[in-house]
């Protein structure tokens, strides 16, 4: 598709769409839990709507209205053995987390998703599930999907993460709830934290000690409404956005602010970037405010170390906002970009290269020399949601024509994004 012309400024205001993490989460905390769970805001993008078609199968009522989802929880033992298989579409989050729930249920099911989830590593949950006592088997011993899975009776365990991931941490969280005894997970580098504030609002006990964290098994739990926080890192776009297009001011309401997933506030303020937060006072188990953001003048810095995780999924927009910065922004300790929906190093290495930007991939992030104006091309979003919408950014600074190859993918994590862009620009 032909994108947007280059606007004068970008103005106005966006009620930031629902947290992906926490509308996953709502679903399944809700589908576990004793009684009528409403979610307000909720996400209705692709990967959260697999969520609740995966959880349908499983034998839960779930009412999907305009503005709302009602979850008519049955506990652990409300879910039975699905007649079909469940399919997880492009949801990494829903196939892991899901994961460490059907661990522990006596019944069997079969995980598939698109292309990219057939890429996408499993070992890292299905190595300690296995550990715990289910039964899970998959292509390529379990790395790959398809996934097949037999849970029953788990055992505790003391599991050190490998990797830094909150979708890891979260799968033996859930299986966690359902074994037999105390079970501990210790984090390499916090991660967000939404399982941990979500169990607590359903009614469970989850002890947090530094990077430790406790859970007891057999516990139950009761049915909460929640509020979804607007998602920063679909705001993460209008924030590099409004501080790249000039002349601009773009206030963005309703963003979640957990200090896990605020990373990207301090990589633009170390920027230099005009962002203002007014928290909102709330009872909200969340934190939540508005931030406002308006143009400005930006210089490289440095991404690296335990800043990683909390800004993981902004890493591609983080890119082009350095394309505009003067001096170099260099990103290590990215490993993990590797095995998101493509290869997040090369497929946004490549793209923005082909606008003109001077950027290189290395083995664990990039390294971006800024100050290189962008002309367009024909650029392709790979199916992955967050390049689409990085390159849709692009093309609101680009000189010339900018041609978005596979934009649909954006529909994952942002159905309204287009709507929410060209309702901004001023010409
Ligand atoms: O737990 C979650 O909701 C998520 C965790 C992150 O993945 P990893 O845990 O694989 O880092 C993130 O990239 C993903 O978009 C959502
Ligand atoms: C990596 C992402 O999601 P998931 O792992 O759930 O597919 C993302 O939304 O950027």
């Amino acid at each position: 598709m032909k994108l947007i012309d280059t606007p004068a400024s970008l103005q106005g205001e966006i009620l930031v769409p629902g947290d992906k993490s926490i509308s996953h989460r709502s679903v399944m905390f809700g589908a576990i839990a004793n009684g009528r769970t409403t979610v307000t805001n909720f996400l209705m993008g692709d990967d959260c709507l697999s969520t609740i078609s995966c959880f349908q199968k499983l034998g839960v009522h779930i009412d999907v209205q305009k503005d709302k989802v009602i979850i008519e929880g049955n506990g652990l033992d409300g879910l039975i053995e699905p007649k079909e298989v469940l399919d997880v579409g492009n949801s990494g989050t829903t196939i892991r987390l899901l994961s460490g729930i059907l661990a522990g249920r006596e019944f069997h099911a079969t995980l598939v998703g698109d292309h990219s989830i057939g890429k996408r590593p499993m070992t890292r949950v299905v190595g300690p599930l296995r550990t715990m006592g289910a039964k899970i088997d998959g292509r390529n011993n379990g790395e790959f999907t398809p996934l097949s899975i037999r849970g029953g009776s788990l055992e505790p365990i003391t599991y050190e993460l490998p990797v830094a991931s909150a979708q890891v941490k979260s799968a033996i969280i859930f299986a966690a709830l359902q074994a037999n005894g105390k079970t501990t997970v210790i984090e390499p580098l916090a991660t967000r934290d939404h399982t941990e504030r979500m169990i607590k609002r359903f009614g469970g006990k989850i002890d947090i000690k530094d990077k430790a964290i406790y859970i007891e098994g057999g516990q139950s739990l009761t049915a909460a409404d929640i509020h979804v926080p607007g998602d920063i890192s679909s705001a993460a776009f209008f924030l590099v956005a409004a501080s790249i297009v000039p002349n601009s001011r773009v206030l963005l309401k309703n963003v979640g602010l957990n200090p896990t997933r605020t990373g990207i506030m301090d990589v633009l303020k170390n920027m230099g970037a005009s962002v203002e937060i007014s928290q909102n006072e709330s009872e909200l188990f969340e934190p939540v405010g508005d931030i406002t953001v308006r143009t400005s003048n930006l210089t490289g810095t440095v991404i690296e170390g335990d800043i990683i995780p909390k800004l993981i999924d902004e890493i591609p927009i983080i890119a082009l906002l350095a394309t505009q910065a003067s001096g170099t922004t260099v990103i290590k300790d990215a490993h993990e970009l590797k095995v998101k929906e493509t290869n997040r190093i090369d497929t946004v290495v490549q793209e923005l290269q082909k606008l003109g930007a001077d950027i290189v991939a290395t083995d664990d992030g990039m390294v971006i020399k800024g100050g290189t104006p962008l002309s367009g091309n024909v650029v392709n979003s790979h199916g992955d949601h967050r390049i689409g919408m990085m390159l849709a950014v692009a093309s609101l600074i680009c000189e010339g024509e900018l041609t978005l190859e596979n934009a649909e993918a954006i529909s994952v994590s942002y159905p309204t994004f287009f709507e929410h862009l060209t309702g901004l620009t001023q010409n």
